[in-house]
């Protein structure tokens, strides 16, 4: 696979002290893939994908997209489309005035796509930004992304508003796009039970530091919930490093990954095995030291 853009080694501190939002980041984005990107609340996202953009200069370290710095690079805007939650868009536009600084902006803008997908949403390209709902605004942002063909497309927060029918028609699309074109998406997003079926890969983030970059469907196999009598749960299960435990009267259930899970004769053990939902996992994976048990 071509590494499409890279971070090596880099750090960013909002306030030019101590406190890093990215500490000493090394990651690849391959070409032709649908990553998603999750973290709790400061944990160092928004920072990540502004280096990206070259929106900020790394304090540390180096960003590469196609082998150049994004910073200042104006012939870079084909390679990397950045679509933000609440995309800024003047409010007296039209949204045929949105596609024609578009089609400037975007080198490989392809203006039949852009035209078919609003017909996708309903919407209609003489209204102006000032009359959409904030749905609609998604819905005309998510349009921007898909039309600018551009090779690394982020999506920050891409259902922010869409009802049910309109986040339905964006995965579709998005899957649609994916399956025709040699491009990678970004779905940066706190609702990981929505994105979970459309990314191959996660990229998670805790405190400024990615803390797992895996296949979305091994992370899914190795978070398990094992439980059974607590007894025996502790009998064979004492030595394995446990992400959650909970005791109900004499059971125990314990949430475990089973990469680090190979108890001696653990197959002919009376305990039940479940998959665990990913966010339950995540949210274990990402709790700050002292709140762990
Ligand atoms: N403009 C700023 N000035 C100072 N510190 C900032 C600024 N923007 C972000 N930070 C700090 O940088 C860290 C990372 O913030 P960032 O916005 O990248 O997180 P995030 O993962 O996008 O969070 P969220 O999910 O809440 O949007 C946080 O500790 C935050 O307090």
């Amino acid at each position: 696979m071509t590494v499409r853009a890279a971070f090596q080694n880099v750090s960013f501190s909002h306030d030019r002290k101590t406190n890093l939002a990215l500490n000493h980041v090394n990651l690849d984005i391959e070409d032709h893939k649908i990553y998603g990107l999750w973290g709790r609340n400061g944990a160092g996202k928004t920072t990540l994908l502004h280096c990206l953009f070259g929106l900020i200069q790394p304090s540390e370290g180096s960003v590469s997209v196609s082998g150049s710095s994004p910073m200042n690079h104006k012939q870079l805007t084909e390679d990397i489309c950045f679509i933000q939650e609440n995309h800024p868009l003047h409010p007296l536009w039209k949204i045929k005035d949105v596609f024609v600084i578009s089609r400037h902006f975007y080198p490989n803008w392809d203006e039949e796509k852009a035209v078919q997908l609003l017909e996708r949403f309903s919407l209609d390209s003489k209204m102006k930004i000032k009359q959409l709902s904030k749905g609609m605004k998604t819905a005309v942002s998510i349009v921007i992304g898909m039309a600018s063909k551009s090779r690394v497309t982020v999506f920050d927060e891409p259902s922010n508003g869409l009802d049910a029918a309109s986040r339905e028609a964006f995965y579709a699309l998005l899957i649609e796009e994916y399956e025709q074109s040699q491009r990678t998406f970004i779905l940066s997003s706190h609702y990981i039970q929505e994105i979970q079926g459309i990314v191959e890969e996660l990229i998670v983030m805790k405190q400024g530091e990615i803390v797992l970059k895996e296949p979305i469907d091994q992370l899914l196999e190795r978070s398990v919930y094992i439980m059974g009598q607590s007894a025996i749960i502790h009998e064979h299960f004492h030595q394995v490093p446990v992400l959650e435990k909970k005791d109900i009267q004499d059971m125990r259930r314990i949430m475990v990954e089973t990469s680090r899970l190979n108890p001696p004769g653990a197959a002919a053990v009376d305990v039940q095995y479940d998959q665990v939902p990913l966010q339950q996992f995540l949210l274990r994976k990402t709790e700050p030291e002292e709140g762990r048990e």
